[in-house]
């Protein structure tokens, strides 16, 4: 029975497609509809999948190439049918699926924009109201009243983007489509995609990327070869789907057998049959160690384009901040970061009113919003005593880039009372951005470096001399 309280929810879901040996086969296939060969052979794309999604959770899919996730989420959108099986899904979906679907290319951008609107059920009032957001966080200019086929991939995921979160949807979908496009529009859907999350929407997020899957979503499915192989906490489930993308072909089989009886078990996760791959393995990485980094970030430059698009300020109240940037140690501004080298954080405070107890903060996010580090200049109620009206303060802080080769994002807070509350005098979320360059020999994966030193030794058991 379809349950209301689920979002989603798939019963036996099969695909398959015709596949035909040469193409005129699929014109003598429709003159002999009513004969009985088969000018076809069947590809099953999905097979028997079952489950279902509460509202208000995320759910990771993962699989490798052509596993059946693209061929999933368009049944789920409506733009497939299913072979065989039940889908209902209850609420408004708003879907970016993979490039070339969803506009119609002879519209323009924003003829595109009123038909998606209206597609997903606004009224055109609602469009209108819209429109003027929906432009602005696709940032394509005059494109917007061109058509789509004159867009390159980023315009187009950009404008795709840009009508699907704006339309206020009940579940999203998002299929790897994040991976086109700079970083700061990447963070700034990222936040987009937390904020629409926290409305209470559900979302399913394709991606092949383990360490997006394990940070946003509740939950994951693991999908290959059209089955759905298991259904788990994400962290169990990217870790079998490395297993899987990293296993030698003639083990595929075998692994495939270990994850589905290992899910069928119903016992909780194990890792004796399926162990985790190490870091290096995940990320394909090997290499000989290096621990040669340039102690004064010599190599480290600023980018003038490096500017966040996603920047948020909450409404001052006494104070702003203003020109937050990263130097290194000698004083020289920049944005393009040497990793295992230290470097200040640097904002100017400006104070319009009197205040007490002021204290600075600041945090340092991922492109997905992760809060990686942060630090704040003393405890509550042990800040600077009291700041003059019309004073010019500096902060400095000095961090190590203990971070992978990546983007991050900055955020800067002054807190401090006037009158008896404290408040933030001045906040603001993504102000400033940076990137760590890639270091060839450096062997530290996912986001932080701690400079680990492995070592290897051999023992040689008694078993090794018989
Ligand atoms: N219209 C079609 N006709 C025939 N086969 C198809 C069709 N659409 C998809 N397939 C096949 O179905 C399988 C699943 O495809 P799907 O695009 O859903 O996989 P996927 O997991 O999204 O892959 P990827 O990660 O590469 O995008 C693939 O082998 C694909 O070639």
């Amino acid at each position: 029975m379809y349950s209301e309280s689920c979002a989603i929810d798939i019963k036996n879901v099969s695909k398959a497609f015709p596949v035909y040996e040469r193409p005129h086969h699929r014109l003598v296939q429709m003159l002999a509809r009513r004969n009985k060969r088969r000018w076809y052979n069947e590809f099953v794309a999905l097979r028997d999948v079952s489950f279902s999604v509460p509202h208000g959770e995320t759910l990771g899919i993962v699989g490798r190439n052509g596993s059946g996730k693209s061929t999933l989420l368009q049944i789920i959108c409506g733009t497939q049918t299913p072979t065989a099986g039940e889908v209902n899904v209850n609420g408004r979906v708003a879907a970016l699926l993979e490039l070339g679907s969803g506009f119609n290319p002879e519209f323009t951008g924003r003829e595109n924009v009123y038909l998606n609107g209206i597609v997903l059920g606004l009224e055109r009032k609602e469009i209108d109201d819209r429109f003027d957001l929906i432009a602005s966080f696709a940032e394509i200019g005059d494109f917007m009243e061109r058509p789509v086929r004159t867009y390159s991939s980023g315009m187009y995921v950009r404008l795709a983007f840009a009508v699907a979160i704006n339309v206020s949807p009940d579940i999203l979908i998002v299929d790897e489509a994040l991976s086109v496009g700079d970083e700061a529009f990447q963070r700034k859907c990222f936040a987009r995609i937390n904020k629409i999350r926290e409305s209470g929407a559900t979302i399913l997020f394709v991606s092949h990327s383990a360490s997006t899957v394990v940070e946003l979503c509740d939950r994951a499915i693991l999908l290959d070869a059209g089955e759905l192989l298991a259904i788990d906490t994400p962290k169990y489930v990217v870790s079998r789907y490395q297993k899987l993308l990293y296993s030698p072909a003639d083990k595929v089989a075998s692994i495939r057998d270990a994850i589905r009886n290992e899910s069928n078990s119903n016992s909780a996760p194990t890792d004796a049959a399926i162990t985790n791959l190490s870091d290096s393995e995940q990320d394909g990485q090997a290499g000989s160690v290096s621990r040669d980094v340039n102690e004064s970030g010599e190599r480290a430059y600023f980018e003038e384009g490096l500017v966040p698009k996603s920047t948020f300020r909450y409404e001052a109240a006494g104070a702003s901040i203003q020109d937050p940037h990263i130097e290194t140690l000698s004083g020289k501004r920049v944005n393009v970061l040497e990793a295992g080298v230290e470097y200040e954080y640097v904002y100017t405070t400006s104070f319009e009113r009197a205040a007490t107890n002021v204290r600075y903060g600041m945090l340092i996010k991922t492109i997905t919003g992760l809060e990686l580090a942060g630090s704040v200049t003393s405890w509550s109620g042990e800040g600077v005593p009291y700041v003059e009206a019309g004073t010019l303060v500096e902060v400095r802080f000095r961090f190590p880039c203990m971070f992978a080769s990546g983007t991050y994002f900055l955020n800067a807070g002054v807190q401090g009372c006037i009158g008896e509350e404290e408040i933030y005098l001045d906040r603001w979320l993504d102000v400033a951005m940076f990137k760590v360059i890639h270091e060839p020999g450096k062997l530290g994966t996912t986001i932080i470096d701690l400079n680990i030193v492995p070592e290897i030794s051999v023992h040689h058991t008694s078993m090794a001399h018989t």
